[in-house]
């Protein structure tokens, strides 16, 4: 539509000049020369005709052939550029996901293994030391002297062998808390304060008995102390009784160090409870310290992490517990931080009752980006390939074609040659330029021999035109030409020219007595005599009816009145052979150039006049 209204817009009245095809019905602007469609069923040679003679179809833009394939594969690219970069991108973002699961999977696994080979020793090793047949038997009795001697040097063997070499032992009747350190700082007085159950940083104690849970790990700053570890807290029992708690603290910073902050941008990895409260955290900020004794909604939990998929962090947490699953098992699932899409994977660890989660920000640890490259070869290539099909198209299709449309218009301008020198093609186009260059030749050759024929058909009408029908010699208008044309040269060349005027004598008598026939006859006997009696050069002419003139050059007097008087002798002689005899009256005159054609007419036929006066079948002659 708009290639339409283009069109009519630069060139209005084309339709009104196209109007023998279908050109007006469907719209559709015919071609004149190149860059110009002509429509199915339209004729080459009438639509070059009326464009030949419209000169506005030279300023006529339309959308050439080659232009339109340039669009055309221009548009290809583009499309298929998109489609190509969409299902790139879709196919990139599958392969990370599919490779993101299998790192989630591994890493989850990895960080589990790395926390739980140091914890599990520790817990064992706390586990031995609650069980301590020594420290349960001061326990009962913790003033006794030697009691306490001895379970002062179980504790220091303990504290040696634990990882931070540090220990502590609360007693659940008096609620002393024995501690000694790496440093051994309180080797001989083990003993620090006593647990108060009124005092809230305390109550973690009191909490774990009451709740009577064989082992717990927390993080939890000891105030009276001054530090923050990871505490490993094991209940020690005689006789089925509680009698107090052992344990030891992991320095927080190294742990964290080791176990969590990876260094690995892009994966997140934390520990948290059973409850979802933040136990371990490369930001200390975030963990959530003494969980144990806070009331729920009151921690810092995993919840608070992400903005997107807590559900179904907590789904998969209650999964995993109900399944008793170990820490080889792993869900993943999409989940968001920060604003931003991230691959969770969370494995449960029974020995501790915590969950591992990693968080991984497929974005900044394998960007789409980083397929760019295959994209830019892949499109390089296919660029490649569309340029390779361009040229194709313009060696074997757009040049032979241009080439063919030149040839059609120089032979439209009937240069009929240019249809051989087209150069050679192969296939459909070649054939087209077989089947072209045998048309132009067929129509050179027809167009020949119709010029041939015209020419004849216009020299036989042109004589047709100057001579007489009857006698062959010429007729009025014949005459007129050559009286024109003797004066002229008579003019320029300063001669006279003499012209004698025949009529015959009493021919109605002729036709009246002895038929029209005869009086042909004799209209022919003189035509025939008039040839034969003047000089080759000289002209004859029936002037009309019954009269003949004679134009004789170079003429003078003497040659005009015995041409005049020889022309009569021999009309009369063979007027006597066949048929009835007749004779002619002559006027004879000698013209000068200068006198106009008319006077030299009414001179000759004055004289004749006087002829047919003195009697008929004589010779008048005038000279000026
Ligand atoms: N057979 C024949 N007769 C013609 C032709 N053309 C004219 N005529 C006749 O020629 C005659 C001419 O007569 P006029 O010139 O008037 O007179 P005329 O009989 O010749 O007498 P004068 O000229 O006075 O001697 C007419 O009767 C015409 O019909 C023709 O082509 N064939």
């Amino acid at each position: 539509m708009a290639w339409w209204l283009t069109c009519s817009k630069l060139y209005p009245n084309w339709k009104a000049r196209c109007k023998h095809h279908a050109c007006s019905k469907t719209k559709t602007p015919a071609r004149k020369r190149r860059g110009f469609l002509l429509p199915a069923g339209c004729r080459q040679n009438t639509h070059a005709s009326i464009m030949a003679s419209t000169p506005p179809y030279s300023g006529y833009v339309c959308v050439s052939l080659k232009t339109r394939f340039q669009l055309l594969i221009a548009a290809v690219l583009l499309i298929t550029s998109a489609a190509t970069w969409a299902v790139f991108e879709r196919i990139a973002e599958g392969i990370v996901e599919e490779w993101g699961l299998r790192i989630a999977e591994i890493q989850v696994r990895y960080d589990s293994a790395r926390l739980l080979q140091p914890l599990e020793r520790e817990i064992a090793l706390a586990m031995q030391m609650a069980d301590s047949t020594v420290l349960r038997r001061w326990s009962r009795n913790p003033r006794d002297a030697d009691l306490l001697a001895a379970a002062k040097d179980e504790m220091e063997s303990f504290r040696r062998n634990f990882r931070d070499q540090n220990y502590f032992v609360a007693l659940r009747e008096s609620g002393a808390y024995y501690h000694n350190n790496a440093a051994n700082e309180f080797v001989d007085e083990p003993y620090r304060y006593s647990l108060d159950p009124d005092d809230p940083d305390d109550a973690w104690f009191f909490l774990l008995i009451e709740q009577g849970k064989q082992f717990h790990i927390n993080i939890n700053p000891d105030v009276e102390l001054g530090v923050t570890k990871l505490w490993i807290d094991v209940l020690m029992h005689d006789d089925n009784e509680i009698t107090g708690m052992v344990g030891t603290g992991l320095e927080l910073d190294s742990f964290l160090e080791e176990i969590v902050d990876i260094g690995q941008p892009g994966i997140t990895t934390l520990f948290v409870d059973h409850s979802g409260a933040i136990q371990l955290h490369r930001d200390p900020d975030v963990i959530d310290y003494a969980s144990l004794v806070k009331p729920e909604g009151q921690k810092n939990s995993i919840d608070l992490l992400l903005d997107g998929g807590e559900v179904r962090m907590r789904q998969m947490m209650e999964q995993l517990r109900a399944e008793h699953a170990g820490p080889e098992q792993v869900l993943t699932d999409f989940v968001s931080m920060d604003g931003k899409r991230h691959l969770a994977g969370i494995a449960y660890l029974p020995a501790i009752d915590w969950f591992e989660v990693t968080l991984i920000d497929l974005d900044e640890l394998m960007p789409v980006s980083h397929f760019a490259s295959v994209a830019l070869v892949f499109s390089l290539m296919l660029l490649g390939a569309l340029l390779i099909m361009h040229i194709a198209l313009r060696r074997l299709l757009l040049n032979p074609l241009l080439a063919l449309e030149q040839a059609m218009l120089k032979v439209q301008a009937g240069n009929f040659e240019a249809a051989d020198e087209l150069p050679s093609s192969e296939g459909e186009i070649g054939r087209v330029i077989s089947h072209f260059r045998t048309m132009a030749r067929a129509i050179r050759d027809n167009t020949r021999h119709l010029e041939a024929k015209v020419h004849e058909r216009t020299m036989a009408l042109d004589r047709l035109a100057r001579h007489d029908d009857l006698t062959g010699l010429f007729n009025r208008r014949g005459m007129n030409e050559l009286l024109h044309e003797v004066q002229a040269r008579c003019l320029r060349d300063n001669q006279t020219y003499g012209l004698i005027w025949l009529d015959l004598d009493n021919f109605k008598d002729i036709n009246d007595n002895h038929g029209h026939g005869k009086g042909d006859l004799a209209l022919q006997t003189v035509a025939t005599q008039l040839r034969a009696g003047i000089r080759p050069y000289d002209h004859a002419a029936r002037w009309g009816g019954d009269e003949f003139l004679v134009l004789l050059n170079p003429c003078d007097r003497s040659t005009l009145s015995l041409t005049a008087e020889r022309l009569r002798e021999m009309i009369a002689d063979a007027s006597d052979q066949d048929g009835p005899a007749f004779t002619v009256s002559v006027g004879a005159y000698l013209a000068a150039a200068d006198t106009s054609l008319h006077d030299v007419l009414q001179a000759a036929d004055d004289a004749l006049y006087q002829a047919k006066e003195a009697g008929r079948n004589q010779c008048s002659i005038v000279t000026p």
